[in-house]
């Protein structure tokens, strides 16, 4: 095999890419890397320029000092030539538009990373579905990066773990060493499909825990939520063939709870505006940010009908999305299920 370069590239500058990016110098810095070379991708000029004669990202992440290392580009040929890891952190819906690109240029040893949250609308692909469909990429090359992660409290260094799934371990450590810093720690798998599942879903239940807030509900319903949520995720992992520990591990359980209880998830935030009676289109502007579970939770259903499992709350944050369910009957429906006992099925 080809030696894998040392360059490092994050497509996506917006608050996770570029925290990324950031993650990706210190810990290079930390393990005394002379002058390494990482890459942020812009889609906006502006914002490129910011990162690299300014090292600030003032439009996603105001008041943070970036690596010196750090600069931008708005050519995606040129960030992805020579580069041994390409990191995806553009919305779900995007990225098959920018994999021609990425593939004419990707280097044949690259490892490619995906941070994003979401699937595929019309196809219900994950992210790895789509790279090995549309960069011919094998497995082995292939990692998603998922956890407890929102983006501001990385940028400010507060201590953070999350999890690195390839299907080949020493892909997920080459990566794992990589992120690995002052106040990042990885923990590494095998269970690709597994980690996407649980960060996709997430959203989807950040959204009715929003809403719970936006109501008026206290915790005892958020807890629920949260918990029943888990239940249906853990089923859609299962049948799509994920591991059932994934789902107590940072991926699962871990970014859940992270997400539902921030005020800084824009998935939460977005059900509350919806709770508050805002339209779906109202809550949308108003985030000026992407909320992968606005836009995923279509394919997340559609997926889950399609593997004949049942998932409430999505199917009904689906309505919601659609226009076709009112926040105010939510509960009623909900709470009107058929009595069964707990557990997962
Ligand atoms: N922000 C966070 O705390 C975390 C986000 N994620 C995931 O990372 C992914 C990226 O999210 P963020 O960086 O937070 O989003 P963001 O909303 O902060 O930024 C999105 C980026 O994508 C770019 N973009 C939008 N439309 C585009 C297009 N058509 N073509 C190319 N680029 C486009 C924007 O210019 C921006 O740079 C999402 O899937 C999200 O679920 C995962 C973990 C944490
Ligand atoms: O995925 C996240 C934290 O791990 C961020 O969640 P939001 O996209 O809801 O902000």
């Amino acid at each position: 095999m080809n030696a894998r370069p040392e360059k490092l590239v994050v497509v996506g500058a917006g608050s996770w890419g570029t925290t990324f990016a950031k993650v990706l110098a210190d810990s290079a810095i930390e393990r005394g890397v002379v002058e390494p070379e990482i890459v942020l991708w812009a889609r906006r000029p502006e914002v490129a320029e910011d990162i690299t004669a300014r090292k600030r990202n003032t439009d996603y992440l105001p008041d943070i000092d970036l690596p010196a290392c750090l600069s931008a580009t708005t050519d995606l040929a040129e960030a992805v030539a020579g580069a041994g890891l390409v990191v995806l952190a553009i919305p779900a819906q995007e990225v098959r538009g920018h994999l021609p690109t990425i593939r004419a240029h990707l280097d044949p040893a690259a490892v490619v990373v995906s941070l994003v949250k979401g699937l595929e609308r019309g196809t219900d692909a994950r992210m790895s579905e789509l790279c090995a469909e549309e960069l011919g990429l094998p497995d082995e090359r292939f990692a998603v990066v998922s956890g407890p992660n929102l983006a501001l409290e990385i940028a400010r260094q507060e201590p953070t773990a999350t999890v690195v799934a390839s299907a080949d371990p020493a892909t997920a450590e080459w990566i794992a060493v990589r992120t690995s810093g002052p106040y990042f720690r990885p923990y590494t798998n095998t269970d690709v499909t597994g980690v996407e599942i649980c960060g996709v879903v997430k959203n989807v239940i950040a959204l009715a825990v929003g809403i719970c807030d936006g109501l008026g509900y206290g915790d005892n319903s958020k807890a629920s939520v949260i918990t029943r949520g888990l239940a249906e995720t853990a089923r859609l992992v299962e049948s799509l063939g994920g591991q059932a520990e994934t789902l107590a591990g940072l991926a699962g359980l871990g970014d859940l709870v992270a997400t539902c209880a921030s005020p800084l998830s824009r998935n939460r935030t977005a059900g509350r505006h919806l709770g508050q009676g805002l339209s779906v289109e109202e809550a949308t502007a108003r985030l000026k940010q992407t909320a992968e579970g606005m836009k995923s939770v279509s394919a997340v259903v559609d997926l889950a009908r399609r593997h004949g499992v049942e998932m409430p709350i999505s199917e009904a944050m689906n309505a919601v999305i659609a226009g076709a369910l009112d926040v105010d009957t939510l509960a009623g429906l909900l709470l009107a299920r058929d009595l069964k006992p707990e557990g997962r099925s």
